[in-house]
């Protein structure tokens, strides 16, 4: 899919040519840089902007088409409740925005104020809620009608972890009821814990796709980096003694430090330690250090992802 944008009388392009699926029932987060094109890509996949070219297909369908539209549910970056309306009042008005009537708009709100946590404060009005109190309703006024696919912008910005915490409970709970969902975000955590797979996007084009393993395994390997402080640098040719070991050990001269890589820590860390204190080196602390979905970005991209 491409899109691009007409900006001081020239045409930018946002999406280059972007193409991925969102599998049935996963939760696919969508990554990338500021200006990297996702919101774009949001408001493509919702109806809200129009691709200049490629296509969208939902539950095998056009997603433009009449049968599927009831099937996506979107919750847009910016929060878009009624701050001077209850949250009650908030869900009735988006039910019935979404099409629910009578017994099921009842029902729905019921399930909203629980699922939300908000129940003691649904006769209070939205404006007095905090940032994360707003999201939880911004995001159960986008589900009311049940999608098979939600799309979610940002879901926890400007929220504190804690927060953000309790909108992927939120997030899993109605993802182990089936919905599919796709979701952007600036905080790789959340896409390396809290989703199935990836995708990561820069300058308008996808430049890896996969679970994070899979993500792992195609840029930086799944070495553990090992770092251990020492009571003294290296002495000389420091670095001899460490080859019974058969690990590639480095330090910087005249610092009390050796870094190296293992693939199985529990076999390679005890070699490490026998050989050092071989060598009469004292061991103050050690660090590992797993392969994050940082270092996969960075390796990616050649920068760490920009907040
Ligand atoms: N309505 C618009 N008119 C002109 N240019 C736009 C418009 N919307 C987005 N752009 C440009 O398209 C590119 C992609 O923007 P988009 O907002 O989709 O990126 P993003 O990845 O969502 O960024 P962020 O992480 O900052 O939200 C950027 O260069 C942006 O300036």
């Amino acid at each position: 899919m491409k899109k691009s944008y007409w900006r001081g009388g020239k045409e930018q392009a946002a999406l280059r040519g972007i193409s991925f699926e969102l599998r049935r029932g996963e939760r696919l987060a969508y990554l990338g840089p500021n200006g990297a094109g996702k919101t774009t890509m949001i408001r493509c996949l919702s109806g809200r902007a129009k691709p200049d070219s490629g296509s969208i297909q939902l539950l095998g369908e056009p997603i433009d088409a009449t049968s599927v539209r009831d099937s996506l549910g979107l919750v847009p970056q910016e929060i878009a409740i009624y701050e001077d309306l209850t949250t009650t009042e908030n869900l009735a008005a988006f039910g019935r925005f979404h099409g629910l009537r009578g017994r099921r708009l009842k029902e729905k709100i019921q399930w909203g104020l629980q699922w939300t946590g908000l129940a003691d404060r649904a006769h209070d009005l939205v404006g007095t809620f905090s940032g994360g109190m707003k999201r939880r309703v911004n995001l159960a006024c986008g589900v009311l009608h049940e999608p098979d696919v939600l799309l979610l912008d940002e879901p926890t910005v400007g929220v504190d972890p804690q927060s953000r915490q309790r909108i992927f409970a939120m997030l899993a709970e109605l993802n182990a009821d089936g919905t599919s969902v796709l979701l952007t975000t600036h905080h790789l955590d959340e896409a390396e814990t809290q989703c199935d797979r990836i995708v990561i996007v820069d300058h308008g084009e996808v430049i890896a796709t996969g679970t994070f393993e899979e993500l792992v395994r195609q840029t930086i390997g799944g070495d553990r980096e090992v770092t251990v402080r020492l009571d003294q640098p290296l002495r000389g040719h420091g670095n001899e003694p460490l080859a019974v070991t058969g690990l590639q050990v480095t330090a910087r001269p005249g610092e009390p430090v050796v870094t190296t890589k293992m693939r199985e820590v529990a076999k390679g860390l005890p070699r490490l330690m026998d050989a050092l204190s071989e060598a009469e080196y004292g061991v103050l602390d050690v660090e590992v250090q797993s392969p994050s979905l940082h270092h996969v970005f960075l390796h990616l991209t050649g920068h760490a992802l920009r907040d």
